[in-house]
């Protein structure tokens, strides 16, 4: 695409006189090849105008700049060049998101669960779907690594791109606070925004729930307000989270909600739970049904309404909504039952919030009889202030507590452990900051009828101790504890 056709998609630009063919945008020098848009960004740890030099080295032919660059090529200068480069990826992919129907999840908990289901539903229905999340990226049947939950606007609407080539016509996508705030998902034309709740995480970025709130529904404000041709538009609310009232006034598109204390249009009534699942009566606007729900705990029966309601809203045929959701399977990492012939439980989970790790362990105490240990550390570089509450909810729900170390980063594991402790008086727990220890330590003293939660990590094959990344999977580390045992 010649420079002066994408520039138009950034009103109030003056175009510079050269007009180069653009045949790539980065905003990574390294990444730069020739005849690429080189766009800097001041991030948190680089100033990308740093790098503009080197860019043209490599082959830039043009620069997006916040600020006047002395340079051979010409400089585009706009406010924020974040939120420019999601216009220009939008613009560059040709628009991908208006040619598919996406659904963006949003929220504290659950955003991967939920995800995972709804792409269930639609793929039962026969849709082709991409997948964009904490786990990976899928596009049909093609896997992706990724590093963050929401990619950023170039990674993001060049896989959209790729989506559109491979006639994926549904994108189900979780969409971060981080995302939200930085612009990543800007340019992205929605037609469902899920919301599935809100509680304590992230204050190390937004600093207040106040800020956390106004992220979160920054994708609930802008939904309908775009210049798409895709209408009617849909933001699927929790009807039980208090933030719900702030989300649905701040939206344009229709409202639906889900839930179980509040009346809701998919609402679970008469919730029985077993150690397999949980049975429940749908009160809908299809009527009443009863579902099996293969998944444990009260929060997947609000994961599973969510996700219900999105695909009913996408008009996936109502039946074929129950039976997929009937075999839901789980999530790698979410409630992990991992088994090697031993005659406790052992259990992975991604809980690394306290709302969630109160909910895995309020879900373990209506099944376990005996007693309960929770292996669980605080990740650093990560809000310290949910490390006491963590702890707290750790000594208040298992009997057997071990405070270990999660992913420390650059922090020290020690300090992370002792911000833990504040949380909890009167209260014993063991402390074994190796991790594969405490793992070991847990499955050795375990005996017959307990459970062991194994918390934090879930789906992760690696343990950041400083800027090393190590190989590291809760669910083989306790699989070879089993079995030494
Ligand atoms: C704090 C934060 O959110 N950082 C994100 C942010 O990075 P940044 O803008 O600060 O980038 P930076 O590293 O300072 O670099 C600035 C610029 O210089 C460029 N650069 C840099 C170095 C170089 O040699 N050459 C060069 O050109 C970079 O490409 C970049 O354009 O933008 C990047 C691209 O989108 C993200 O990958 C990065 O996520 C980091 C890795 C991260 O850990 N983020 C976490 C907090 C996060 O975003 N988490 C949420 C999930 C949260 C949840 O659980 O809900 C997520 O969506 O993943
Ligand atoms: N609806 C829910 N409410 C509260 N807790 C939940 C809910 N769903 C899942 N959880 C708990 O939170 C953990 C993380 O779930 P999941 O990965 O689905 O959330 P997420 O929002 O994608 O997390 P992340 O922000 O890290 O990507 C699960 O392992 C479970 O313990
Ligand atoms: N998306 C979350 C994941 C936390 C997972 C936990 N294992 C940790 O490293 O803190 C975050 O980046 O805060
Ligand atoms: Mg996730």
């Amino acid at each position: 695409m010649d420079l002066h056709r994408l520039l138009q998609s950034l009103p109030f630009i003056e175009a510079p006189e050269e007009n180069d063919e653009i045949i790539g945008i980065s905003n990574n020098h390294q990444k730069v090849e020739k005849g690429h848009l080189f766009i800097c960004i001041k991030g948190h740890s680089f100033d990308g105008h740093n790098f503009a030099e080197e860019a043209i080295n490599k082959g830039a032919v043009a620069i997006v700049a916040e600020r006047p660059l002395q340079l051979e090529v010409p400089v585009i200068l706009v406010k924020d060049t974040k939120k420019a480069m999601a216009i220009l990826a939008d613009a560059f992919y040709h628009h991908p998101t208006q040619k598919m129907h996406l659904i963006g999840i949003t929220g504290t908990n659950g955003k991967t669960t939920t995800s995972h289901m709804v792409d269930s539903i639609f793929k039962d229905a026969e849709h082709s779907t991409g997948l964009i999340g904490t786990i990976n990226i899928k596009i049909g049947s093609k896997v992706l690594e990724t590093k963050n939950t929401t990619p950023d606007s170039l990674e993001l609407q060049k896989v959209f791109h790729e989506m559109v080539e491979e006639k994926i016509d549904t994108a189900i996508m979780e969409v971060s606070s981080h995302a939200l705030v930085q612009g990543r998902v800007n340019g992205c034309d929605y037609d469902v925004a899920v919301f599935t709740n809100l509680s304590q995480d992230h204050l190390d970025y937004h600093h207040t729930m106040a800020e956390y709130k106004r992220a979160k529904s920054l994708l609930f404000s802008k939904l309908g307000n775009t210049y798409s041709t895709k209408h009617p538009k849909f933001a699927v609310l929790n009807a039980d989270d208090e933030v719900t009232e702030l989300l649905a006034s701040e939206t344009s598109a229709h409202v639906v909600t889900y839930g179980i204390n509040k009346a809701a249009d998919f609402q679970a009534d008469s919730i029985t739970y077993h150690s397999h699942g949980v049975t429940f009566k749908l009160l809908s606007p299809e009527g009443e049904r009863e579902i099996h729900l293969p998944l444990a705990g009260e929060f997947n029966v609000y994961n599973a309404l969510a996700a219900i309601a999105t695909a009913y809203v996408s008009k996936i045929p109502f039946h074929s909504i129950i039976q997929s959701v009937e075999q839901a399977k789980g999530v790698p990492g979410r409630f992990e039952l991992v088994n090697g012939g031993q005659k406790f439980a052992v259990i992975v989970d991604y809980a690394h919030t306290p709302d969630g790790l109160e909910n895995v362990l309020r879900t373990i105490q209506q099944f376990a009889d005996k007693r309960v240990f929770c292996v669980v550390g605080c990740g650093g570089d990560r809000d310290p202030s949910k490390r006491p509450l963590m702890a707290q909810i750790a000594c208040k729900w298992a009997t057997d507590p071990i405070f270990t170390s999660d992913n420390p980063r650059s922090e020290d594991p020690s300090a992370i452990i002792e911000d833990m402790k504040k949380g909890v008086v009167g209260k014993r727990y063991l402390i074994e900051p190796d991790r594969k220890k405490a793992i070991e330590c847990a499955i050795d003293l375990a005996e017959e009828g307990d459970v062991v939660l194994v918390a934090g990590k879930g789906h992760e094959t690696y343990q950041i101790i400083g800027d090393k990344v190590y190989d590291f999977d809760d669910r083989l580390v306790s699989l070879n504890a089993i079995m030494k045992k």
